[in-house]
Formats: structure tokens, sequence, C-alpha cells
């Protein structure tokens, strides 16, 4: 089986806390890309990530922390990027090191703002990453349950599927099921979709809109992500396994969702820039909105309700008229 050496976590986000306390379990060593020493600092002195998920305590002796990104690229042979997708070429940004030979995995739901490409295809036409080198973590997976040991399924998707199914062995456990994919483009493109449709989810729910239009919502949603994944990767898939629906699911109807918090206070009436500086957290579908509008100018697909999201958050239509023409459109 393939051997991912070293691993290291890149980000210091919640998703990333919860991954490193994941595969520090198996590993008992990684080295962690933080951008602030400050927050190193607290981290080795507290035994836990001072400013996200808390409760997850680490022995520090496992861990090689730096806000020096070259310095751990350098050093380690696999790279977990978790960043939040607006931030992630900030930190690449930096990089000096040539990044070819490593395995790139990334769990970032979002895409490349500006460049528009999700963040496999970015490593690959950037960086020159070879598709066999780059995987994906997808799945419906709030950081906060993981952090809890709430039963979760983590799928690793990479074409080389030797790969992936080695990258599991890290991530296995009690509480973390894993599958394996050779779907990349997919599972990033549908970790995308449906942070947007988390949102209209979120403005529905503001609009008081009741459960069962939520239903016929994401009913919808799910048949205009597989109309998108056909036309953007077709390949036989099943849209119902958890990496896509499920994930879809997860952050639709689950309170922890950044992105249906934010749809609700766009619901409720507040600005965008009220709403985003309200949360003090990303949510991502916001910059995915504008970004899968902009591709699907040339794919053509038929996607009403990224169309309805993007006309709220961007052309300044009122949600309530938006959402009423969106329910004409619905099956
Ligand atoms: N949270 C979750 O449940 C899940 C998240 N994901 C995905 O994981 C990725 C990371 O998200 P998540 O861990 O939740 O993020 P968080 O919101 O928890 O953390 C935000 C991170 O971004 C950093 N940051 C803030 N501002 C900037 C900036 N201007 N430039 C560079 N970095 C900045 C913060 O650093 P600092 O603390 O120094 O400010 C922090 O490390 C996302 O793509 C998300 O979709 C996937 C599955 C689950
Ligand atoms: O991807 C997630 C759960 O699978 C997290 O979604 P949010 O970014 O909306 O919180």
């Amino acid at each position: 089986m393939y051997n991912v050496g070293k691993i290291a976590i890149i980000g210091g986000g919640s998703w990333a806390t919860a991954i490193a306390k994941i595969v520090v379990g198996h590993t008992h060593h990684i080295g962690w890309y933080m951008r602030r020493d400050d927050r190193i600092e607290d981290f080795k002195r507290l035994g836990h990530n001072p400013a996200y998920l808390r409760s997850a305590r680490f022995n520090v002796d496992e861990i090689f922390f730096s806000s020096d990104i070259n310095r751990i690229v350098k050093e380690y042979d696999t790279l977990v990027f978790v960043t939040p997708s607006p931030y992630l070429k900030n930190h690449l940004r930096k990089l000096k090191t040539n990044i070819r030979d490593k395995f790139v995995v990334t769990a970032i739901k979002g895409i490349v703002p500006d460049e528009n490409l999700v963040c496999s295809e970015y490593f690959h036409q950037v960086y020159d990453v070879p598709l066999e080198n780059l995987a994906c973590i997808g799945g419906p997976s709030h950081a906060e349950e993981v952090a809890l040991e709430r039963l979760s399924y983590l799928t690793v998707g990479c074409k080389d599927v030797d790969k992936a199914a080695a990258f599991t062995e890290v991530l296995a456990s009690e509480f973390i099921k894993t599958k394996t994919s050779s779907d990349v483009i997919g599972i990033e493109y549908s970790s995308v979709l449906k942070n947007v449709y988390a949102i209209a989810a979120g403005i529905c729910n503001g609009l008081k809109y009741g459960d069962n239009f939520q239903a016929v919502l994401i009913s919808n949603a799910v048949q205009e992500m597989n109309r998108f994944l056909t036309a953007v990767h077709p390949i036989q898939r099943s849209i119902y396994d958890s990496v896509y629906l499920g994930d879809l699911l997860v952050t639709g109807y689950s309170n922890f969702s950044r992105n249906r918090t934010f749809g609700t206070m766009i619901g409720k009436g507040y600005s965008v820039k009220t709403a985003q500086i309200e949360m003090e957290m990303i949510a991502e579908g916001y910059f995915g909105t504008k970004c899968m509008k902009e591709i699907n100018r040339h794919m053509h697909v038929n996607m009403p309700i990224l169309d309805a999201m993007y006309n709220i958050l961007y052309e300044g239509i009122n949600p309530q008229i938006e959402i009423k023409l969106l329910t004409d459109s619905f099956r």
C-alpha cells in the first residue's frame, strides 16, 4: 500500500483542528502550519487550540508547529490543506518550495476565488501537482461533532484509489468511518454547491417557510447538483452517496452550518455586509455562488437555485421576491 509518509496540516481553524486531532491519534506526530505565532505559543501553553474547538486536547510534544509554510512543506510528505477557500491563495503566496512531489490533500469546501477553480484543479494547474497526487476529503462532517466523537463518515477522493485508501488509514477510528472514491472533481464541486444550497435553506428559514417547503427545496437542490456534476464531470456516480447528498443535507439542515446561519440572516433582512460582520466566521457559499455563476455561464446548466442566490447576494434582489419566483420552478 502507498506510504503517506509524514503528514502536515496547513491551516489553524476548526476543521484543521478536528483533522489534526484524528490524524495525530494515529501517527503520534504531525507538522502544523498556523499563520500566527501568538496562537502557536498559546496552543503550546494550553494544550489546545486557543481559538477553535477548545475541548479537543492535544499532546503538544507530538506536534511540530510553525508559522513558516516553507519549513513545513519541506519537511513533510503529505500536506493536508484546511484553510477557508478565500484565504488559500494568501497562504500559498508565501510558498517558495516546490510541492510537485508531495501528496496534496484538500479538506477545503470551496472554490479558489478569481480563478474559478476547485482546489485540485488549482494545485494541478498552478503548482503542477500530478492528478494522482491530489486528494480531497468530503462528507457530512461538522467539526464540532467530530470533536465530540459523534459517528461521522468521511470520503477520501483520489484518482489513484490506492492512495485514497492509504490516507483513510489515518482517518478511520471508532467514530470515523471512511469511504474512498475516484471522483475528486465531483466531490469538490458538490462541496461548493451544497454551501450555496445551505444559504438558500437558511434564507427560506429566515423568511419563515416551513419544513414542507425546505424538503422541496433540498429535493430540487440535489437534482440541480446532479445536473451540474453530470455536465462538468460525466462519470458513473450515485448522487445519493453521503459525500454528495449527505453533505447537502447536513449543511442545509444543521444549526452548526455557517452557510445556513448566514442565509437565515439574509432571509431575516440583514444586508450581506451586516450578516458577514455578525457571523464572525466565513460562509464560503457566498463566494461559491459568484464563482459557480461565472463557471455556469460557459456550462449553461439549468440551475435556478444558484441563479436565485446570485440575484439575492450580488444583485440586491429582495429575497422574498426572488424565492417566490423560485418556488414556481420547483418540482
Ligand atoms: N468547520 C467545519 O465543520 C468544516 C469545515 N470544512 C472546510 O474546511 C475549511 C476550513 O474551514 P474551518 O476550519 O471551518 O475555518 P474556521 O472558520 O474555523 O477558521 C478560519 C481560519 O481562517 C484563518 N483566517 C482568518 N482570516 C484570515 C485571513 N485574512 N487570511 C488568512 N487566514 C485567515 C483563521 O486564522 P486565525 O485564527 O489566525 O484568524 C483560521 O485559521 C473550509 O473550506 C471549510 O469549508 C469542511 C468540513 C467541515
Ligand atoms: O461542510 C460542512 C459540514 O460538512 C460545514 O459547513 P458550514 O461551512 O456551512 O458550517
